[in-house]
């Protein structure tokens, strides 16, 4: 059967606020209204570079489930698996920015509408149909039934040959360490693709280097492990091939939250356009530096067109196009 999607992916999206002043939470009288969800934030930075995704949740029936769902469909992702609820209002995240350097999230998202997907809202055929899954470690940390619904996703990826792409995304704010760890790692014992974090990759393994963390992280071989470096780049590791690729200098950090999800976005591309790993971890590298520069996590993810502007200029990342 050929399959009609690229990209299947399923999470919770909050509305997120951001704060337009530079305070403590408590003294910031004023908010940009933007969307917030890992997963929402790679769906909408594929469908910038030309693939067809699918994005699904739970969303409260109310006026920021709206809001959120009418902002992925506008970006042009297939949201025909959402599902909307009277049940529990949609989830909602708030910034705080104390300096540049100090950046901090609240979440509302407890008992959240998100909170209550099960594995029985699943349409399997709509996962079936998509050449790969992402799946962060973010949704498990939702709920049991979030996590149960992880797993049986994750099990008809398996039976329908969709390749599995997991972003740990570790969020200690959501859930405690030793389950974080336990439920992680078994995710990434079923994932074909892993894209950890350095620290994430230190969390689940205990080994503080990249070409430990893929070792360990790789036991039965056959996986293709990423390990993200910041400003650095990444590290990319399979059975037959590993290396360092170099980052991309961000022309201004000004918000480093969505860069992992840039950064998924752009290796699952590379991936689908058959290009060579370390082509595809530049591609992801790039997407990374280019989001660090803007405000929200989906605003400053680039279209094709853009990142190949801004793969051929090499460092002069200036986007002129005249
Ligand atoms: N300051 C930076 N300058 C240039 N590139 C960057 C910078 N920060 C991140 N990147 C790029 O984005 C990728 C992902 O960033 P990072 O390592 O911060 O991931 P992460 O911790 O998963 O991010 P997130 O906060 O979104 O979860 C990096 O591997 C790198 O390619
Ligand atoms: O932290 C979360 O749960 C989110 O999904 C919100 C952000 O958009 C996400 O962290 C960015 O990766």
């Amino acid at each position: 059967m050929e399959k009609s999607l690229d990209v299947v992916t399923f999470g919770e999206t909050m509305v997120l606020f951001e704060p337009v002043q530079m305070f403590p939470l408590e003294y910031v009288s004023q908010f940009h209204k933007h969307i917030g969800g890992a997963e929402s934030n790679v769906s909408i930075g594929l469908k910038r570079l030309g693939h067809q995704v699918g994005w699904f949740s739970k969303l409260g029936n109310d006026p920021f489930g709206r809001y959120i769902l009418q902002f992925i469909r506008g970006e042009g992702i297939d949201t025909s698996a959402c599902i909307q609820t009277d049940e529990a209002p949609t989830g909602l995240l708030f910034k705080e920015k104390k300096s540049h350097e100090n950046l901090n999230v609240f979440y509302y998202r407890k008992h959240s509408a998100a909170s209550l997907m099960t594995p029985e809202d699943l349409d399997e055929s709509y996962i079936a149909n998509a050449k790969f899954l992402h799946v962060t470690g973010i949704t498990p940390a939702l709920s049991e039934t979030c996590e149960q619904t992880v797993f049986r996703v994750m099990d008809i990826a398996k039976k329908n040959n969709t390749t599995i792409v997991f972003d740990p995304n570790l969020r200690l704010k959501l859930w405690k360490a030793e389950k974080a760890r336990a439920v992680l790692l078994k995710m990434s014992e079923l994932a074909d693709v892993i894209l950890p974090g350095l620290d994430e990759g230190t969390f689940l393994t205990g080994e503080t280097e990249p070409e430990g963390i893929t070792a360990a992280l790789n036991k039965n071989g056959k996986k293709t492990i990423v390990v993200k470096l910041g400003s650095k780049g990444a590290y990319y590791h399979t059975d037959e091939e590993s290396g360092y690729v170099t980052g991309y200098p961000a022309s201004q950090v000004i918000d480093p939250v969505g860069a992992g999800d840039g950064f998924a976005a752009g290796i699952i591309s590379g991936m689908l356009r058959n290009d060579s790993l370390p082509a595809t971890v530049a591609r992801g590298n790039a997407i990374g530096a280019i989001v660090v520069g803007m405000h929200g996590d989906v605003e400053g993810l680039p279209r094709e067109d853009e990142l190949e502007r801004y793969l051929d200029n090499g460092s002069n990342n200036k986007d002129v196009n005249r």
